[in-house]
């Protein structure tokens, strides 16, 4: 889901249903006027593919958001619209109930079918969840087709047009304004959707499973709902299809219906739910015109021809246009809105450039580490302090008061210096690799604890184990005296505990804000059905203000609203830090924070960490700058090659043989003296 219009800048919380922002009520107006008009105007046939739009609408809007928001293919849409379908007639023919229970029916038969197979199949991932769908819907199809009760072949017939205060329903222009309000409503609450809490963590873990799942976001849960709510749509839309042909067969089931939604949403874009209604359209106009066109070009063409024309039109959406309709238009409403605004976009990105070749300085090899065995001299970095001076001297990030500015709050669920987090015979094997072995410790808290070891000790598997990104071989993490070795990380983070990632997990798809607004997910409470209705209350304004405010805090505050993506990977990193507080974390975990940034920022980051521990923030850090290890840690811990082979305060830390070996790869003694030598000389 493409939540950021960099034409319009990023994606707002919302509260009350009615839309709010000016594009979509001008949006909702023309629709109403086509809508209100096309009865008047439109040929017979026309009319025929109008009201066949409006219907297929709605399940193209369900797919739109599981596609766009969730990240998930499916190929099953329409099975989910042929029980729908199917439950509707039957109710209506079989059990001879009032037409509005029997649409409830359609739509609740629907939504428990994806919820029933929801469940198992949203574990799957990618590929295998697409043909998990795919699979879904021939089950259906062949289970419609050979059942008794659905009337096999022939399917179920028979039963009556709805009436609306007693007026029958019954030509194409009254149905069309018979649907037309389900569909405005359907994209309505789909663009609240959008813009709420759930729509927001949903785009998150579209960019990121790994870090919105740190937040808190239980991506899973998230997915089936999001699953069920897009089969409710594709119900309703079976519901109007048994009501407008008056015959449901299994031709409703069929495998080219889920393509034909699927083609829907790729036209219209995927992402946008507009551009699902606007897919919708074209895909039906197009299947008149294909019907026609091919037996034309292909002589004796029969069935369903137009599934050949889909697959051309298909392959060349993708490769031409892949951002669809939706993509025309932004570039459209981009050019209209004229230069100004880009102009002063790309004043603010050439002033975060700026910014940015601050944080861009390269590190060595190993951070504050020798590159090679025996190049003692950058070890416990003693040039740090003149890099430091060097680039402070060369730019200016605004930083430099950060020691002063205000702190963003911190949980202190556990007196200081009681344990917060006790690791016990962690170990993580990958076949014959040993990566971690049988590491324990424990973390007090209200303290900062280092953890170093040269490249592959293990560390980034250790923090992997500790936060749930994945699961130990043997061993226990107790966090707050609860085991949460492993389960997923938002069990952990929504107690307490949180990380920023070695490798950035930025979330491109919106703004800096709209990343450190994400940290605030576990303080919020709105899920899927509260974000559609718009009763958020005002609680996500708070949280955005207090994302902002992190942000001023931490003087990023003017590239709050830039494309994420697009800032410099040293400040991508502060911003990934902003967000884990935003979390109000009680344990925070830092994989090398200080890569990527230049001496200056690392100077500020550590009077931020020590101002955050002396807050009561328990922090647990892997650096290869060691010098600034030593200089903020309480305690150190190292790792060499998956063994913990020194644990205490840094100077004893420092003076360990088995460290000095581990680092320089020689003699304990030879190294200690060269080092020693080197420290004196500096
Ligand atoms: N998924 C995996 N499959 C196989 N081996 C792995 C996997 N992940 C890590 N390893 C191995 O486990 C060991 C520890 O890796 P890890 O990334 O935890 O080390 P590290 O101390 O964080 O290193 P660095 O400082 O370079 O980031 C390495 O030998 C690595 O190759």
């Amino acid at each position: 889901m493409t939540l950021l219009d960099k034409t319009e800048g990023s994606v707002r919380s919302k509260t009350g249903f009615w839309p709010n922002n000016r594009a979509t009520i001008i949006g909702i107006a023309v629709l109403t006027v086509i809508i209100l008009i096309v009865p008047f105007t439109a040929s017979s046939s026309m009319m025929n593919i109008a009201v066949f739009s409006m219907i297929f609408a709605l399940p193209a809007i369900g797919l739109s958001l599981l596609m766009g928001l969730a990240g998930q293919v499916s190929l099953g849409q329409a099975a989910f619209f042929a029980i729908g379908a199917y439950t509707h007639a039957i109710l209506l023919q079989k059990f001879e109930m009032p037409g509005v229970v029997a649409a409830i029916g359609g739509v609740v038969a629907a939504m428990l079918a994806a919820l029933l197979v929801g469940l198992p199949m949203l574990r799957l991932r990618g590929h295998y969840l697409a043909l998990a769908t795919l699979g879904l819907g021939f089950i259906v199809m062949i289970a419609v087709r050979e059942w008794d009760f659905t009337g096999r072949t022939t399917g179920i017939y028979g039963f009556g047009r709805p009436e609306v205060f007693g007026i029958s329903i019954d030509n194409n222009g009254l149905f069309f304004w018979f649907v037309a309000p389900f569909v405005i409503i359907g994209l309505i609450l789909a663009l609240n959707l959008t813009r709420s809490r759930a729509g927001r963590a949903l785009s998150a873990v579209n960019d990121s499973e790994l870090a919105a799942e740190s937040l808190g976001v239980n991506t899973y849960s998230l997915r089936v709902k999001v699953f069920t709510l897009s089969a409710g749509f594709a119900g309703l839309g079976g519901v109007f299809y048994a009501y407008h042909v008056q015959i449901v067969s299994p031709q409703v089931a069929e495998f080219h219906v889920s393509v034909e939604l699927l083609l829907m949403v790729v036209i219209g874009g995927l992402g946008s739910v507009w551009g699902a209604i606007a897919g919708a359209f074209i895909v039906e106009l197009l299947s008149e015109g294909l019907r026609d066109l091919i037996p034309a070009i292909i002589p004796g063409a029969t069935g369903e021809v137009q599934l050949i024309g889909y697959g051309l039109v298909l392959i060349l959406v993708i490769l031409l246009l892949p951002g669809g309709l939706y993509q025309v238009v932004r570039t459209v409403w981009a050019a209209i809105r004229g230069r100004a605004g880009r102009r002063a976009d790309a004043a603010a990105a050439s002033a975060a450039a700026e910014g940015a070749a601050v944080g861009e300085v390269p590190t060595r090899a190993f951070g504050g580490l020798p590159a090679e065995p025996g190049d003692a001299g950058a070890l416990f970095d003693t040039d740090a302090d003149a890099d430091a001076d060097a680039d402070a001297a060369a730019t200016d990030t605004g930083g430099s008061d950060l020691a002063e500015a205000a702190l963003p709050a911190v949980s202190t669920p556990v007196p200081a210096g009681e344990p917060i987090l006790e690791v016990r015979g962690l170990t993580k094997r990958y076949g014959g690799v040993v990566a971690v072995n049988d590491v324990s410790f424990t973390v007090p808290a209200g303290r900062i604890m280092g953890l170093i070891g040269p490249n592959g000790a293990g560390k980034t598997t250790c923090f992997n184990m500790i936060t749930g990104a994945i699961s130990p071989t043997s061993g226990t993490v107790s966090f707050l005296g609860e085991e949460v070795q492993g389960r997923k990380p938002h069990v952990g983070a929504v107690r307490g505990l949180t990380r920023t990632f070695q490798n950035l997990q930025v979330f491109s798809s919106t703004d800096v804000e709209g990343n450190v607004y994400m940290g605030r997910y576990r303080k919020g409470r709105a899920g899927i059905l509260r974000g559609m209705l718009g009763l958020q209350g005002r609680e996500q304004y708070a949280h955005e203000d207090i994302a902002r405010d992190i942000l001023d805090a931490m003087r990023l505050g003017d590239v709050a609203s830039l494309p994420a993506g697009d800032l410099p990977f040293g400040r991508q990193r502060m911003m990934e830090v902003c967000r884990a507080l935003a979390l109000e974390p009680a344990l925070l975990l830092l994989d090398e924070p200080m890569a990527g940034l230049s001496g200056h920022e690392r100077e500020m980051l550590a009077a931020l960490l020590r101002r955050l521990r002396d807050a009561g923030l328990t922090i647990v850090l892997v650096e290869h700058d060691v010098a600034q290890v030593m200089a903020l840690a309480d305690s150190v811990a190292v790792l060499d090659e998956g063994e913990l082979i020194a644990h205490g305060d840094p100077e004893s830390v420092r003076n360990d043989p088995a460290v000095i070996v581990a680092y320089l790869g020689t003699d304990a003694e030879e190294a200690k003296a060269e080092l020693e030598e080197l420290e004196e000389q500096s």
